[in-house]
């Protein structure tokens, strides 16, 4: 597997490019920009690729996405393994904001197209991460997977409301790209594409653009395209107990070579914001069941006050509805079951009806699916006040191995 060779985006113009003779014109008008800070912001540093866990799933959650899910085109069990080699070893390289390959993007030979696309050059690492999954259709008869594939990797059922579209669905190999820079994110997808070339195809793709939840107590919490804040009561990396219950395979549920991995289930939601947008105040609050200001539970005063389901109006109503989201939602109406929420807006220009393409690709891990995205799904797709503004048009279930140990490859466990 290919060691940490790739070049420096930022330090470019060192040891490694020396011996290449050609694009030295190049490596000046890089250096310019690998000593501009000006794209960067805040931390703008790297997040470690190896290690126990993927990285990207407690990571706090950076302000961008590029998601895509992958179709596996070739049937050669050898060739999916080598690309996951590749893409390991490309991973490793894109998240330290290092180019990918030998010579990187403009380093190499006149002769040959560039090993890496270029577009990331001179930009920080933008704490990117790269996390991935396998699809259930991973694991039909192709590569010899079936007797591997987890019980907890159901198809999902179908649910109430569901307007699923194929094309923006399902999928054998899912990559979250997440960065605090968009063309980060689209670099590293389209490079580990590229790279997948005849091997694998992109099945469909997502932007997002701003972060709908926290992963940290040290996040702020954003809002939603609705305007309320999302991701107050989601899992925390502060959490460790709480992470070991809900969100990480233990060995006891097995396969071995999960233990450490995750479920990502996605979804992207069309929102309908133009309706939405008709909605008095006090309708909106009591959909999501928060006050829309400050974020706290309805009757109470701050964002992280423990929600009271017995408090009551004076008309004796519960303060929080009962087909109010947060109700439905909750643990405690879902035999204690919680998610590590980390979706984003997305804004995929309009619909061709006036209304704008607008929504949450909603993106949540945990222990086992069948516990807990599909128990608090089928509760909120019977019941949630939210449906009347909402619909569900994509849907895909992923099973993320652990993190990747170094000279290791992502799901290498699985292979053996
Ligand atoms: C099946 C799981 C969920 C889907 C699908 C979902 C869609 C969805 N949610 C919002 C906005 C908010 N959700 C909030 C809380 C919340 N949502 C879920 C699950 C799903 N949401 C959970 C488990 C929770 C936490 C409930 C709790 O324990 O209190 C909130 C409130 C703030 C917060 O706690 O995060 C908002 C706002 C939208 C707009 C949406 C689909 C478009
Ligand atoms: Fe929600």
């Amino acid at each position: 597997m290919t060691e940490r060779t790739g070049i420096s985006r930022r330090g470019l113009f060192g040891a490694a490019g020396a011996a290449v003779a050609t694009g030295v014109a190049g490596y000046a008008a890089h250096s310019a920009l690998a000593t501009d800070k000006s794209q960067a912001s805040g931390d703008d540093g790297p997040v470690e690729f190896h290690g126990v866990h993927q990285a990207g799933i407690t990571t706090p959650v950076q302000d961008r996405l590029h998601f895509a899910a992958f179709d596996v085109t070739t049937t050669k069990r050898e060739e999916l393994i080598g690309l996951l080699k590749e893409w390991t070893a490309a991973a490793a390289l894109l998240t330290a904001g290092r180019d990918i390959g030998q010579y990187g993007a403009v380093n190499g030979p006149d002769e040959a197209p560039p090993e890496d696309t270029g577009e990331a050059v001179g930009l920080p690492p933008a704490r990117l991460t790269i996390t991935v999954g396998f699809g259930p259709s991973l694991f039909d008869d192709r590569f010899g997977l079936k007797a591997k594939r987890p019980k907890a990797l159901v198809d999902l059922p179908h649910f109430i409301g569901d307007d699923l579209e194929e094309a923006r669905s399902y999928g054998d190999i899912a990559v979250q790209a997440c960065s605090d820079d968009p063309q980060v994110a689209v670099h590293a997808i389209r490079n580990l594409a590229r790279i997948g070339f005849g091997r694998v195809a992109v099945r469909y793709s997502q932007l997002g653009f701003g972060r709908t939840s926290s992963t940290s107590r040290a996040q702020a919490t954003p809002r939603n395209l609705f305007g309320f804040k999302d991701g107050t009561n989601n899992l925390k990396l502060e959490d460790a107990d709480k992470l070991e219950q809900q969100l990480w395979v233990q060995p006891e549920d097995g396969p071995e070579w999960m233990v450490g991995g995750s479920y990502l289930v996605s979804r992207r939601i069309r929102m309908h914001i133009e309706t939405w947008d008709r909605t008095s105040l006090g309708e909106q609050e009591g959909v999501i069941g928060r006050g829309k200001g400050t974020g706290a539970p309805l009757g109470k005063a701050d964002e992280f006050d423990a929600i009271d389901f017995t408090a009551k109006n004076s008309d004796g109503e519960p303060k929080v509805p009962t087909d109010s989201h947060v109700r439905l939602a909750h643990p405690q109406f879902n035999n204690g079951a919680e998610l590590l929420r980390r979706g984003y807006n997305f804004v995929d220009g309009s619909d061709g009806l006036g209304r704008l393409d607008a929504g949450l690709f909603f993106l949540a891990y945990q222990r086992d699916p069948r516990k807990q995205f599909i128990p608090i799904q089928t509760r909120l797709a019977k019941n949630d006040k939210m449906n009347e503004y909402i619909h569900h048009v994509g849907s895909a279930i992923f099973a993320c191995p652990p993190g990747v140990q170094p000279g290791g490859f992502w799901g290498d466990k699985l292979f053996t």
